[in-house]
């Protein structure tokens, strides 16, 4: 089994609703998003999927993260989720999952990095994605 990983990242401010400290208040981060894409069948070329196909495909989503206030953003907004590294993370995967064309690979994860030693990881559980 193969898993093959992009890294990139995006800008924006948040605020966390409801949280008894400094988060509360609007902040920034730099925000690392990690992908990986999984599977065992590689191409003549010997590639699972092409890096550049997978980036391709996350930076459009990124690029309309980047520089905003994701509390404005569904479904981050009044009435939605907290924008936690957490949220983001299953926001991204299914963003991406939805995105990208994978025939006998699938998205294994998706990582959130708040700051180079936070992160929250999201993934399918296996039983949910074996059902689809
Ligand atoms: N499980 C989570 N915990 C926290 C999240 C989150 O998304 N998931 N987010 C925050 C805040 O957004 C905050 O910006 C990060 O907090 P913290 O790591 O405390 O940031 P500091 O830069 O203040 O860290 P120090 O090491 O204390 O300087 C909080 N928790
Ligand atoms: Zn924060």
């Amino acid at each position: 089994m193969f898993q093959v990983c992009v890294r990139a990242h995006f800008d924006a401010a948040h605020f966390i609703r409801d949280y008894d400290g400094d988060c509360a208040k609007l902040h920034g981060h730099r925000w690392d998003v990690e992908v990986c894409i999984e599977g065992s069948q590689l191409n003549q070329l010997g590639m699972l999927i092409d890096f550049k196909d997978v980036k391709q495909s996350i930076r459009k989503t990124l690029k309309l993260l980047d520089h905003s206030l994701l509390n404005d953003l569904t479904p981050f907004g009044i009435n939605g989720v907290n924008p936690t590294a957490e949220n983001l993370a299953r926001f991204l995967f299914f963003e991406f999952k939805g995105d990208l064309v994978l025939e006998d690979k699938h998205l294994a994860w998706v990582k959130v990095y708040e700051s180079p030693d936070t992160w929250a990881l999201f993934k399918e559980d296996k039983s949910v994605r074996g059902a689809l």
